[in-house]
């Protein structure tokens, strides 16, 4: 069943849209993730989804329940949804036991029943024994920690979080991505989770939808939306994506094309829409390409020793100023030339097509 319906959801600020003609639907119990560089507008479709902000245009379900346009705005409060800040938002004067309990108690529950509930909660997010303590005396971690039981003692239908780990430091932001990714599974709760991180986005998302400029980009799950990106926006910003004009020479079965790049051919894959002659763009991340025999002739500029392996960028002699990155166990010296060989690649739909699927889409 559909928890959430947003189609064609535009919000405008003094004219310009924050959020441009947005349309998604997430499934129940789904975990979405809204990726994007700062500004792409993710926190403000959040913000929309939660009934914070009224839509310019376009319309939110929840269920088969209108909840904001077509002259209709349901407030936050009557939405159902829990939300998590990266601010966590905790009362500093309250115990734990006493902020995980708050909506409870103004919906007017029971002590005992509260208890059990704030019990149960705290359990979830292994946090029983700290009923009594006050945010001051919790590390970050934990103190995000109660903020999600807070949430989870509400029994919402869709729980928002907007970029939860955001304050946490590397180690800390490991643990609680397992949290999340425990919590959700334990809960079965329809979640949309923030972040401009894709690697948090991948840990713990089903789907993760791409924007920028208020639009949104592709809506996949990780291992789709890494290995085949829609367009360029995605081939770039996902994985240290990078993107090449090359020519196809032919389609060789098995979702495959031949391909000539920088002097050299290249067997890759390629998108349903993606030209099978000619011009064409084709989209790399760094563990496609590869130091040996054959492939193309280039010269490294840049080399960044990263433990297991050094990240090289190199430029294809046939490509000046195109730098593409590939790693290699082998230690080679700037300026030195190398033979690149094409392991793996994606040719991108031509434009066309691109503007013919998101109009299906739609
Ligand atoms: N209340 C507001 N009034 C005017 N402009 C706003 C308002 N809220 C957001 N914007 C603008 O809308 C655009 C999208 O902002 P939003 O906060 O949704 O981006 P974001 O992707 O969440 O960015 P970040 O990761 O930096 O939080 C930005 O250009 C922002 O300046």
């Amino acid at each position: 069943m559909t928890a959430i319906s947003i189609a064609g959801a535009t919000k405008r600020f003094d004219g310009t849209a924050a959020v441009d003609d947005v349309s998604l639907e997430i499934a129940e119990g789904e975990f979405v993730a809204l990726l994007g560089p700062s500004g792409c507008g993710k926190t403000t479709l959040l913000r929309l989804i939660a009934g914070f902000e009224t839509l310019s245009a376009g319309a939110i379900r929840f269920g088969e329940q209108l909840v904001a346009g077509e002259g209709m705005h349901v407030p936050p409060e009557k939405r159902n949804v829990a939300i998590v800040f990266q601010s966590y938002a905790l009362w500093p004067h309250m115990t734990v036991a006493e902020n995980v309990g708050y909506a409870l108690r103004v919906r007017g529950l029971g002590k005992a029943e509260m208890a059990r509930k704030v019990g149960e909660a705290l359990a979830a997010v292994e946090l029983s024994g700290f009923e009594a303590r006050r945010p001051a005396e919790l590390s970050g971690g934990q103190r995000q920690r109660v903020a999600l039981a807070r949430c989870l003692a509400m029994d919402p239908d869709v729980i928002l979080l907007d970029e939860p780990l955001a304050n946490l430091d590397v180690h800390l932001r490991a643990a609680m991505e397992e949290t999340f990714r425990a919590f959700h599974a334990r809960t079965g709760a329809t979640m949309v989770y923030v972040t401009h991180d894709q690697a948090e986005a991948m840990a713990m998302a089903d789907r993760i939808a791409v924007m920028e400029k208020g639009r949104i980009l592709q809506v996949a799950d990780p291992a789709t939306l890494y290995a085949e990106p829609a367009g360029e926006g995605v081939a770039r910003f996902v994985g240290n994506g990078h993107v090449v004009d090359c020519m196809a020479l032919g389609r060789a079965g098995d979702g495959r094309s031949r391909v000539s790049l920088h002097g050299s051919e290249a067997l890759v894959r390629a998108a349903g829409g993606a030209p099978s002659s000619g011009a064409a763009r084709l989209a790399l991340k760094p563990e496609g390409l590869a130091l040996g025999d054959g492939g193309f002739a280039a010269k490294v500029r840049k080399a960044v020793f990263k433990g297991a392996h050094t990240l090289y960028e190199i430029e294809p002699d046939m490509a000046p100023g195109v730098l593409l990155p590939v790693t290699s166990a082998e230690r080679i010296a700037i300026g030195d030339i190398v033979r690149v060989v094409v392991r793996d690649g994606w040719v991108l739909p031509s434009a066309a097509a691109t503007t013919k699927s998101l109009a299906e889409a739609a």
